[in-house]
């Protein structure tokens, strides 16, 4: 005589098994199949305030909405009925997906990486700054930090390079000359047009007491000296010819131009990174923009004596 059979679950009254996929899953996180619109909602990767969003689903810290978190899972509008799409919902288009089947990136990340960022920057420049002022740790180095900060400044820079193609009697000198004008008017004009767009004030351990500033140069961001100096050297080792030593003293007085801008305290660690590669990029358009006899005959017009 064949043993009876137990009862089937549908015969017990229990939901049928789920199917192998799920059953897969980790217990701590039990499902029972979403019914009705609510439950529908629920489970879709849509729009849904996270836990530790404040009202109105922004996070502390941050500007995410809840609509804008963004899942990996979810598909754009244009391919609503993919195949994968159709693949993944069991051939029924638009099915939403199981919430854990969703990874959520939430962009105030990216604004706490950055602000802190900004702090550490904050905080190791103030402790950089040690010629910041008479009394600081460094403050008998600061009137030489002030002869280096002359070194970088836009005024001798400009002047120098005017009064050398002036007195240029050869072509090749005042095409070379003509094209650091250029690049270092370029520079202040693009240095300026920064400055007044992101309008970092001056870290506030600054003193200033700077030779020539123009309105934005109240603003840090980016150093000037810094884009200079990165600028003009990239411009003299390309189009001079200098022994190596030479070659290895412009390095250095850039690089000393640009770390003495946080010890003397004018500006943020940050300010004088982004400065070097602003600086390294201008040289960049300088290059594709060089002027010269054939491309620009009016303008050497002016200088041939
Ligand atoms: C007045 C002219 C022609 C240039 C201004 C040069 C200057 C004062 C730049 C500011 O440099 P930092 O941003 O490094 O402090």
């Amino acid at each position: 005589m064949a043993a009876a059979e137990p009862p089937s679950p549908r015969a017990r009254g229990r939901p049928p098994p789920p199917p192998a996929r799920r059953a897969s899953r980790p217990r701590t996180a039990p499902r029972t199949a979403p019914q009705g619109e609510g439950a529908r909602r629920r489970a879709s990767c849509g729009p849904r305030r996270p836990p530790y969003a404040g009202r109105g689903g922004t996070a502390r810290g941050g500007g995410a909405r809840p609509g804008s978190f963004l899942s990996l899972s979810q598909r754009g509008p244009a391919a609503p009925d993919s195949p994968s799409r159709r693949k993944e919902s069991g051939g029924t288009a638009a099915a939403p997906l199981p919430e854990e089947d969703c990874m959520k990136l939430n962009p105030s990340f990216v604004g706490i990486a950055l602000s802190s960022l900004l702090a550490i920057d904050l905080w190791a420049s103030k402790r950089l700054g040690v010629c910041a002022g008479e009394g600081s740790a460094w403050g008998s180095a600061r009137p030489l930090m002030k002869v280096i900060e002359v070194s970088g400044h836009g005024i001798p820079w400009v002047l120098g390079t005017f009064y050398g193609l002036c007195q240029s009697d050869s072509s090749a000198a005042r095409e070379v000359l003509l094209n650091l004008l250029f690049a270092l008017l370029l520079d202040i004009v693009m240095v300026a047009v920064v400055k007044g767009i992101v309008k970092r004030p001056r870290p506030t351990h600054n003193k200033m007491d700077m030779f020539v500033t123009i309105s934005v140069d109240k603003y840090s961001f980016p150093s000037g000296h810094a884009t200079r100096a990165a600028l003009v050297c990239r411009f003299v080792l390309r189009h001079l010819v200098l022994a190596v030593p030479l070659r290895v003293l412009v390095v250095l007085w850039a690089l000393i131009v640009s770390i003495s801008r946080v010890m003397l305290g004018r500006h943020n660690m940050t300010d004088v990174l982004f400065g070097l590669l602003l600086g390294y990029a201008l040289y960049g358009v300088v290059e594709h923009c060089w002027l010269s006899p054939a491309t620009t005959p009016a303008l050497f017009a002016l200088w041939s004596h």
